[in-house]
């Protein structure tokens, strides 16, 4: 196993990543960080604004550098935005860490994303960008994940059980 984080969150939009990080944070006696929160404070700006002052390439351009940053410094439990997996070098960086994928069917992800605009891929039409998105990124989630945890019908304190028994891993 790679040294670094404990362990790596990926996942789709309001599967929950942040949510569940924070307490397992908690339950391991270690620090979280966001790559999403990295990012809102080293732009000074809001992750919707960077969308629509500079388009998705650049926020891509600056979500690769905040997770290459994060992966190497960082030991705690780390939750990465949910696009950070589309760049082929953070795939790859990805290699050797514990990545869990928290997994969700659509009908959850719009109750839980409803209609917040700060997610800017889903502005539109929640329910079509949310299965497009999917349609395009299942593949990845699934190739970086050392396990997969779904998330449908369980709280976030069930989650988080189901990633420490996932991985193993002993609570503080
Ligand atoms: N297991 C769960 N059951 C019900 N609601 C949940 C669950 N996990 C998270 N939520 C709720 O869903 C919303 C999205 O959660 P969160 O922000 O943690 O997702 P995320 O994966 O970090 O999203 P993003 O990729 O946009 O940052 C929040 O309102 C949160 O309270
Ligand atoms: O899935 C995505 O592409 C995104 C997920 C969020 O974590 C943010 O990084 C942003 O809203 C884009
Ligand atoms: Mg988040």
């Amino acid at each position: 196993m790679t040294a670094g984080p404990l362990v790596v969150l990926v996942g789709p939009m309001g599967v929950g990543k942040t949510t569940v990080a924070a307490l397992l944070a908690e339950r391991l006696g270690c620090a979280y960080r966001d790559t999403d929160d990295d990012i809102v404070a080293e732009q000074g700006r809001t992750i919707a604004d960077i969308f629509v002052d500079d388009g998705e390439p650049v926020f891509r351009a600056v979500e690769k550098s905040a997770v290459g940053r994060a992966l190497a410094g960082h030991d705690g439990v780390l939750a990465l935005g949910g696009g950070s997996i589309l760049d082929e070098d953070t795939r790859a960086l990805l290699t050797g860490h514990r990545v869990v994928y928290l997994s969700m069917e659509v009908d959850e992800a719009v109750q839980r994303t409803g209609l917040n605009v700060a997610r800017p891929l889903l502005a539109v039409n929640p329910r079509r960008q949310w299965r497009d998105l999917m349609e395009a990124r299942r593949h990845l989630y699934t190739e970086v994940a050392s396990a997969v945890v779904p998330t449908d019908g369980r709280t976030p304190e069930e989650v988080a059980q189901a990633v420490l028994d996932a991985l193993e891993l002993k609570e503080a």
